[in-house]
């Protein structure tokens, strides 16, 4: 079985520890809900990565790990196979011992877009949800965090993270495979000083709840980042997929960013901005050999690249950044 033991020990060292045997609980019910039958050969495949020191690290720039002269043409190729059984690797790149995950996102153009509009990470206590595999955990980690506690309820995702982490595990970044469900509900002045939430709000059936949820998990003055789709429209316009949006079936809410912008006011928190706009390019998501499904390309209308394939507009995602009040008002 998985042990969590570090992530426990580190976040016990922070002013979470109140809440470390209630992480444990949530965890242990949300591994004895785990039904991939992969789980236990996956951990398996997890020992046989190679056991090498890597020579050098760079996660300032990119996810880089080791050099490709570290291993044979053998264990090159070993190494490539092994990766490959942890399909599909969606949020990416990652470069270890000279492999190239040439992952379905690039996810590190995400990253570029934001890392320039958020307060600085050092010495911060960060919550990353909905964080994948963990691809911009190890992004914030370069700015020196005190801690960057991952969570996603993906199986799979914590092994890709497993797989970064054997090589990366000075770094104080930890995963817990759970929802944001499985969070506490109120932190108050010992929460996060900083919370991501990026490319989950549209998964939400209930945006307001979860926008208000994660205000409660920071601490006051705390910041929020979060990206989601937008729709361009008016203040007081929101899409709801009928059905499917861009082959996605777990949308509920796109909101222009005036839209989401009020949802934030109303939530309690201030200084709400809008960082970035960007339309999602089918070079920012494609299908790669380490992603053979379907992407974004097959969910566009082909005679329209600017609607969905349900005839939408095409995805847009929108960065805001905002801060929870210091004082609660009056
Ligand atoms: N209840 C939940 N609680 C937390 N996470 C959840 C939940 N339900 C689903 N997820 C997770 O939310 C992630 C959404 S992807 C964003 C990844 C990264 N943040 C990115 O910005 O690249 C979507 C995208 O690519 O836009 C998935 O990993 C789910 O498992």
């Amino acid at each position: 079985m998985f042990s969590f033991n570090d992530t426990y020990d580190a976040i016990a060292n922070t002013r979470l520890h109140p809440w470390v045997e209630g992480f444990k609980k949530a965890v242990h019910k949300r591994m004895a809900d785990y039904t991939h039958g992969n789980i236990s050969q996956w951990i398996e495949l997890i020992k046989k990565l190679p056991d090498i020191t890597p020579d050098q690290i760079d996660i300032t720039n990119k996810v880089s790990i080791g050099s490709r002269s570290q291993l044979s043409d053998t264990e090159f190729e070993q190494l490539e196979h092994l990766l490959k059984q942890f399909h599909p690797w969606r949020k990416g790149p990652y470069h270890l011992f000279g492999q190239h995950i040439d992952t379905e996102w690039r996810s590190d153009w995400k990253w570029d877009r934001i890392k320039n509009h958020i307060s600085p990470l050092d010495d911060k206590i960060v919550l990353d949800v909905g964080c994948g595999n963990g691809y911009h955990c190890w992004r914030m980690a370069a700015q020196n965090p005190k801690l960057v506690l991952g969570i996603d309820p993906s199986q799979l995702f914590l092994m890709q993270f497993a797989i970064m982490q054997k090589y990366l595990s000075d770094y104080p970044v930890h995963y817990l495979p759970i929802g944001l469900e499985y969070m506490p509900q109120n932190l108050d002045r010992q929460g996060f000083d900083t919370i991501f939430s990026m490319g989950v709000l549209y998964h939400r059936r209930s945006p307001i709840d979860h926008i208000l949820h994660l205000k409660n998990l920071l601490k006051p003055g705390g910041e929020l980042v979060l990206e989601t789709l937008v729709v361009d429209g008016e203040d007081d316009q929101c899409l709801i997929p009928r059905d499917r949006y861009a082959q996605m079936n777990n949308v509920w809410f796109i909101p222009t960013t005036g839209m989401l912008k009020n949802w934030m006011r109303k939530c309690g928190l201030e200084d709400v901005q809008v960082a970035n706009v960007s339309t999602t390019s089918t070079e920012e998501q494609r299908a790669t050999d380490w992603m053979t499904f379907q992407s974004l390309e097959h969910y566009l209308d082909p005679q329209d690249k600017n609607l969905t394939i349900e005839g939408y507009p095409a995805p847009k995602r929108a960065f805001m950044v905002a801060r929870k009040p210091l004082q609660k008002k009056a």
